[in-house]
């Protein structure tokens, strides 16, 4: 059966307001909630909610008394969502991906990156992360928008995986970069991937779970920590992960289904920090947030 997304067109600070006001109403339900930037320089941002075809009678309905005080006028778009064909989605791990200004591609693809692209080679091997998960997509994205809005000047990925965040942030910035996984298979694959990139001298692989590692002290604070992991592990991390962030830092959370949003938001908030916006690309969310804002 087919999905359909209903949304409204509007300003960033307008689409923050209306996330906050679907989840009201739509609370611990199951309908995916999220904001989406369209031009960045027109302030143009997209507040949707997800559901199924047959639900969308009901949502409309809710979804205009959602907006009925404060934008009484503003009309509801709305899109079907193409039915996932799964043999071509089975390929999907072929293809290279985009994502910001990132060209994450496998060594067959080389021929793909275009002038411009910030290409990460990573063949698909051991370790979780070629760019093809939503969670790893939205944190490229995000880490490309922070990096262009601020200037850390080191930053923490916690669960690097394959290392294409840590190798990210470095292409981007020539700043001190930790990256950590509980898996040391991991750690090696993502030292090996980081030396395919070019990107060897700054970026130091630790294998720890958690936070315990004398090397978070050495390395940190931080002023960009990125952790992709889950939801539970996120919120229970939240406390010792904001001992190392630096004031005024940014953190960047993904592994989080949409479902689970406001319970890592709220975990975060508790412990000092302040929701800057989040992003949704197939069912999960990345969320940025910030240290005193
Ligand atoms: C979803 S993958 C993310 C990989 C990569 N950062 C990306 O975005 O594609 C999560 C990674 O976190 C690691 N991990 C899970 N729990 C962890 C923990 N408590 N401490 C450190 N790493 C952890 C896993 O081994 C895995 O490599």
């Amino acid at each position: 059966m087919s999905e359909l997304r209903l949304f409204v067109t509007v300003t960033e600070r307008e689409s923050e307001d209306i996330l906050e006001r679907l989840s009201f109403c739509f609370g611990e339900e199951d309908y995916a909630i999220g904001t989406t930037e369209i031009d960045e320089k027109a302030d143009r941002w997209e507040a949707s909610i997800y559901m199924m075809l047959a639900e969308e009678d009901e949502v409309h309905q809710r979804f205009r008394e959602v907006l009925q005080d404060a934008y009484p006028s503003l009309p509801i778009e709305r899109e079907v969502l193409p039915d996932i064909d799964w043999i071509a989605k089975s390929l999907e791990g072929l293809k290279p991906v985009r994502a910001g200004r990132f060209l994450v591609h496998g060594s067959h693809d080389r021929d793909k990156v275009k002038a411009g692209d910030l290409a990460i080679e990573i063949d698909a091997g051991q370790a979780f992360g070629t760019g093809h998960h939503g969670t790893t997509a939205g944190c490229l994205e995000v880490i490309a928008s922070v990096m262009r809005a601020r200037s850390p000047r080191n930053a923490l990925d916690l669960g690097t995986g394959s290392g294409v965040l840590a190798i990210a942030v470095r292409k981007l910035r020539n700043i001190p970069v930790l990256a950590t996984d509980i898996d040391p298979v991991a750690t090696r694959v993502a030292r090996e991937n980081a030396r395919l990139n070019g990107v060897v001298s700054g970026l130091d692989f630790v294998t720890a779970p958690g936070f315990h590692s004398p090397a978070f002290s050495t390395h940190g604070p931080f002023d960009l920590i990125i952790a992709n992991i889950l939801a539970r592990p996120l919120i229970k991390m939240a406390p010792q992960l904001v001992t190392h962030l630096a004031p005024g830092g940014d953190v960047i959370l993904s592994g989080i289904l949409a479902s689970q949003r406001w319970k890592v938001i709220a975990a975060y908030s508790g412990a000092g920090l302040g929701h800057v916006r989040t992003i949704w690309r197939n069912g999960w969310v990345t969320i940025h947030l910030r240290h005193g804002c």
